[in-house]
Parts: structure tokens; C-alpha cells; sequence
């Protein structure tokens, strides 16, 4: 039936091996060969032998998840004399050939200029004879030991076959995937880590069923980014459901400090998965802390991409969220990170959206910048529920030896405090990824969320804060503790006036401005940090010339507090008024500080706490984000 099916298309059987073609100009003899291609170059051409059957379909052959694709969903058998493949369907959804839509059993003669679709106009693929060998990376097309024109003399080349472990990350063994625990997927030589949990030392296992189920959903995922149709705003909105439409295309937007890209086929979704970069699905292959070049990296654990196909496929949005101030210090090129950050991708085969803060200010972790622009501007207009989303990352304010084989402490708590800012749940890269158990952690000192509003503005609460005749109020407290919001607030609207170096430029000149405030009759704050005796001592000398008291504020915000509002500022500086100062002229104050005393000659010392003000809810949110 077989040969008679060839000579219906008046095609002569030929049985097994290449077909050598007439000889050449120099005597040799050229080798005809016949590969099917992947018209979305998915993976290298597949060698079709000579009259031989080749089964194809769902696997790793093809890459191919979809499972309305049989394993076995097509034979094909080349015939090299005559440029013509022999295509049958063996499986039971339609495959294609041209317009001729076949059913199970039926056969078709493809010609070099047509397509074939494996299932349901899907997974494209077309023939070509060549007479040079194309030198394919795999010939991977199983030959088909039950046709009936086959007798295998050359079994297939397997040397650089893609392998199902390729496309899940884990490795295979009879249907059974296990996953390593060593780095051998990235050609690393990093030892396996030693603190696991009994389940995870011995290897996670997960069954056929668990990874067709993933490749399925995976699958229906690429099909609907295939057939996303290009737009000129890849973040259009186009759908109520919980799922947006896939981007169209790569593309990489700038939002001032804040660098997005949507890699092709990025799907909106209600649930957000994200995961910082450096430390959680990288590190450095150089075993060092930074990265000594764009190419110091490789996936930090094998599990990684798996997992987070994993996440795809049960309908998350995967996105990388990465705090990169070497950008904006000019220690990192932006075109170089994100040249890395694409090679991350191309590497995981999977599509992500990325966020950059590349300086200080609110899209910086800990601070929900990032976040707030996913949800706002960059899901296409999908809510997102905070309570299907998680966050991943390593700064997570771990001790020093949180588990044995781990001495270094976290740099930061950034990444645990992102998650708590925002309000979603947060697991470190051991937790999420080999699944540890839950690490201890230090919390930072200051908690901007227990700040008192109705707290206690000052002590003694039996004090007054303004004095009815002239005087002079030194202020001392740490840069960014709010003595210039405490004095606009409370003091300057009772007719003091104020003296302030960020203004006036120089001590002198404030001295120069408490005089002449005094002689004209005035009460006067000093609005300086005044750390140290000598800095008081002078507007204390004023007072006395003027016959007036000099009383001191002292404002109590500790460092952390001090450095938080510091912070703070310069996220909601508008360009008036005051810049943030560093955290070296902070700790400066620190170093320089005298308690003051009565003895110094004040009449009276207040101690003046933060109690907030915000007439803007949206300002009094932000301050009350965990900052650093
Ligand atoms: N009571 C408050 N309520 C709300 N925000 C405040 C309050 N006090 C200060 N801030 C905010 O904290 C930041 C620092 O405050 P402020 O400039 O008043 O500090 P400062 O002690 O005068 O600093 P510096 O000594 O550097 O001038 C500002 O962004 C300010 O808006």
C-alpha cells in the first residue's frame, strides 16, 4: 500500500540511505539531503533519510507542548529523486498541508513551497532539499522502526539533541524528571548547597503528569502571544479577563529613574510573581560579590527555570524587579544592563517583564515605585490582587550564618521590606527555589508604619511653645529630623522669623539675622543643627546681648528616623526649598553631638518629637514605607 500510495503521486520508491545525485564538474559525487524546517526557527532543521519513515509530534523533537498534538502525529517519508515529502497523519487532530486539511490515516505528496502544520494550522514547518549538508545543531526525527519501507541502517545522531530537561530545566530519567542540585546546567562548578530540607537533598521529583499539565498551559500561552497581533503600544489594554493580551514585541521603555522592558509575549495577569535579579535568579559565575563584566553571570540554582515556567503556566506574570544604582552613579552603562538582562531571557526562553531603578528615589526598592507602576501603568489595565502575588529576592536581612554553609550575612532587608511594603507574601530564593525553610531575619530598628500621629508633640507638656515677648529658639536635631517643618508649622505662623544656613549660607550670617531680628523686637528660631557647644553658644551670646532667653528644641528623631525623612525628601523634592543631605553629614552629627544643658545658659529646654503631618494621604502613605 505504501509503494502504491508513491506511484499514485508517480513517485519511485527509494529504498533507504541518501540520494547521490549526478556527479560534478570534478568528478565527485554531490549528497542530496532532505530536512523539515521550523518556520518559527524553534529549533534546528530535522534530517528526513531517504525513503524512511519519520515519526514527529509533540516532544522534544519539536518542542512542541501542545497537547492536541499526538507524540506520533505525522510520518514523513523524503523522496530526494523527487524534491517530495510523503506526509501522513497519525494523530488524531488534523494536520495540514497547504489547504489540504487531512484526517487520521490520510497521506499528502509537500512540495518544497508548501507548509505543513502539524496540528490545527499550528506549528509550522516546511521541507527543503539541499545538496551541501546545512550542518544541522541536532538531526533529532525519530526513525520510524514500525513503517513498513524502513530498515534502519544509521541509527539518529543524538550529539546535540534537545532533550525535554532542556525545556523544563530539570533532567530526565524513565519519565521521572530529577531535579539537580548541583549547577551542571550552567556549566557552573558551584557545590551544591548542603542546607536542604530532607525532601529537596534527596531531589524533587515530579511526574509526566505534573510537566505535561505545565507544557500544556505553556503552550496555549505561546500560541496566544503567536498570535498577538503587532501593535504600536505593546501595553494595550484588550481584554476583562485576568489575563491581558501577549506583547507583540521586545521593547524597552525609559520613565525617568525607571528602565521596562517587555520581552515578547509578556502577558498581563491579576497574579504577579516577581523576583529580583542579582542574588536570586542569577550570580556571578566569577564567585564574586559584583559581577566583573557583562557576562559574570549564570542561573543561580537549576531550579530556577522550571520553576518559573511553572508560574506561567498557572497563569502568574513573571517579573524581575532589580535595583541597578550603578547606573545612574555611571558605574554601569544602561545599554550594557540591558543587553544583560536580555541574555537572561533569551537564556530562560521565557517571556518577563523587567523594572530598573537605576537611582535613588521611589522606584527604589524597598520603595513601591516599581510596583506602583506595574499596577498603574504596565498591565494593561488588569488589577492586580495582592493577594494572588509573591515576591522573591535575597536581601532579606538575614544574620551571619543563617544556615551552615551560609556565613555572610544579607547586605540589605531591601527585598523583604519591598514585599512587606507593598503587602504581598515573600519568600528568599532558598525558600522559593529549593524549598528551605524559613530563615531568621532582623528587622530593621525603625518602623516608619509605628509612627504615633496623635503622639506627643513636646516635653514637658506643661511648657508653652512660643513665649509671648522676644526671644531666641535654637533648634538641635539631626539633619532631616523636621525642625524646619516643625518651625514653618508651628512657630513661624506666630511671627518668629527665622534663621537658617541653607539659606542665609553661613553662621555669620545667621548670628547677623538673630541680631537684627532681636533689635527690631522679634523672636528668632535658629534653624541649624547646632550638634556642639561652640555652634550654640553663639546665638546663646546674642540673646544675652539683647537681654532676651534663649531656650533650646531639641528634636529627638533618632539616625534612622532622621535618615528615613531624609530619604523621603529627596522622593518627594519638587526642586524648592531643601535637597537631601548624604548619610555622611548624618552620621557627622552623630559624631559631633553634645547633649545641651541648662548650663549652657538656655532658660529652658523642649524636647520636640515627630508627630507627622500630612495633609496629603498619598505623601503620608509613602512615608510610611519602609525606605531602606
Ligand atoms: N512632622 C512631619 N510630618 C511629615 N513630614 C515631615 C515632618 N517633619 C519632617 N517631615 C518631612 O521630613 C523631611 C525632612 O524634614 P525637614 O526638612 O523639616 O528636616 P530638617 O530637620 O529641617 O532637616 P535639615 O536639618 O536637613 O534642614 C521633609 O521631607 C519633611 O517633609
Amino acid at each position: 500500500m505504501f509503494q502504491q500510495e508513491w506511484k499514485d503521486h508517480g513517485i519511485r520508491l527509494v529504498d533507504g540511505g541518501r540520494r547521490k545525485t549526478p556527479a560534478c564538474a570534478d568528478g565527485k559525487s554531490v549528497e542530496m539531503k532532505c530536512y523539515l524546517r521550523s518556520v518559527d526557527a524553534k529549533h534546528s532543521p530535522i534530517a528526513l533519510p531517504d525513503g524512511k519513515g519519520v515519526t514527529l509530534g509533540r516532544g522534544p523533537e519539536t518542542l512542541v507542548t501542545d497537547r492536541k498534538c499526538s507524540k506520533t502525529q505525522v510520518e514523513l517519508v523524503a523522496n530526494l529523486e523527487n524534491r517530495a515529502v510523503h506526509v501522513t497523519q497519525l494523530g488524531a487532530n488534523p494536520c495540514s498541508v497547504g489547504e489540504a486539511v487531512l484526517k487520521k490515516g490520510e497521506s499528502i505528496l509537500m512540495k518544497e513551497d508548501q507548509t505543513l502544520f502539524l496540528v490545527n494550522r499550528l506549528h509550522p514547518y516546511t521541507v527543503m532539499f539541499k545538496e551541501d549538508s546545512p550542518k544541522p545543531a541536532a538531526d533529532t526525527g525519530k526513525i520510524n522502526k514500525k513503517s513498513p519501507k524502513n530498515t534502519i541502517t544509521e541509527p539518529p545522531s543524538t550529539s546535540s539533541k534537545k532533550t525535554i530537561t532542556d525545556f523544563f530545566g530539570a533532567s530526565t530519567s524513565k519519565g521521572k524528571r530529577r531535579i539537580q542540585h548541583d549547577n551542571t546546567s550552567t556549566g557552573s562548578s558551584n557545590k551544591k548547597p548542603k542546607y536542604q530540607d530532607p525532601k529537596a537533598e534527596a531531589g524533587e521529583e515530579w511526574d509526566d503528569s505534573e510537566e505535561e499539565e505545565i507544557a500544556r498551559k505553556l503552550s496555549h500561552l505561546q500560541e496566544t502571544a503567536a498570535k498577538a497581533k503587532p501593535s504600536e503600544n505593546p501595553s494595550q489594554v484588550s481584554s476583562t479577563d485576568e489575563r491581558g493580551v501577549a506583547c507583540s514585541k521586545d521593547s524597552w521603555e525609559e520613565h525617568g529613574k525607571l528602565l521596562l522592558f517587555n520581552k515578547k509575549g509578556v502577558q498581563a495577569s491579576s497574579k504577579i510573581a516577581g523576583f529580583d535579579i542579582d542574588g536570586t535568579i542569577i550570580t556571578t559565575k566569577s564567585g564574586r560579590v559584583f559581577p566583573v563584566n557583562a557576562d559574570d553571570w549564570k542561573i543561580l540554582y537549576p531550579e530556577v527555570p522550571r520553576k518559573l515556567k511553572e508560574l506561567l503556566a498557572n497563569g502568574y506574570k513573571v517579573i524581575f524587579i532589580t535595583n541597578q544604582m550603578g547606573i545612574s552613579r555611571g558605574k554601569l552603562k544602561p545599554e550594557v544592563f540591558k543587553a544583560k538582562v536580555e541574555a537572561i531571557l533569551d537564556h530562560l526562553g521565557i517571556p518577563v517583564q523587567v523594572f530598573v531603578a537605576t537611582g535613588m528615589g521611589i522606584y527604589r526598592k524597598p520603595v513601591t515605585g516599581m510596583w506602583d507602576h506595574l499596577c498603574n501603568k504596565a498591565n494593561d489595565g488588569i488589577e492586580v490582587k495582592k493577594e494572588d502575588c509573591l515576591y522573591v529576592g535575597d536581601a532579606a536581612g538575614r544574620p551571619a550564618n543563617w544556615a551552615p554553609d551560609r556565613k555572610k550575612k544579607d547586605f540589605s532587608c531591601s527585598d523583604r521590606l519591598f514585599a512587606l511594603n507593598i503587602g504581598i507574601k515573600f519568600f528568599t530564593p532558598e525558600e522559593f527555589f529549593l524549598g528551605w525553610k524559613k530563615a531568621a531575619f532582623n528587622f530593621p530598628v525603625f518602623d516608619p508604619r509605628t509612627i504615633n500621629p496623635s503622639g506627643q508633640l513636646y516635653e514637658p507638656p506643661s511648657a508653652s511653645l512660643v513665649s509671648p515677648s522676644p526671644e531666641v529658639v535654637v533648634a538641635v536635631g539631626f539633619p532631616g529630623a523636621g525642625k524646619s517643618t516643625f518651625f514653618k508649622e508651628h512657630m513661624i505662623p506666630k511671627g518668629y522669623e527665622c534663621a537658617n544656613r541653607d539659606t542665609l549660607g553661613t553662621w555669620q550670617k545667621c548670628v547677623a539675622a538673630c541680631e537684627a531680628a532681636l533689635k527690631r523686637g522679634k523672636s528668632i528660631v535658629i534653624d541649624n543643627t547646632n550638634p556642639d557647644l561652640e555652634s550654640r553658644s553663639r546665638y546663646i551670646d546674642c540673646a544675652k546681648k539683647a537681654g532676651v532667653p534663649a531656650r533650646c528644641f531639641l528634636f529627638t528623631a533618632t539616625i534612622e528616623e532622621a535618615k528615613h525623612n531624609n530619604r523621603f525628601r529627596e522622593m518627594t523634592y519638587t526642586g524648592k526649598g531643601h535637597v537631601s543631605v548624604n548619610d555622611m553629614v548624618i552620621n557627622s552629627y552623630r559624631t559631633k553631638f553634645v547633649e545641651p544643658s541648662a548650663s549652657e545658659g538656655f532658660s529652658e529646654i523642649l524636647k520636640i518629637h515627630f508627630v507627622p503631618i500630612f495633609k496629603d494621604p498619598e505623601l503620608q502613605a509613602l512615608h510610611q514605607q519602609f525606605s531602606e
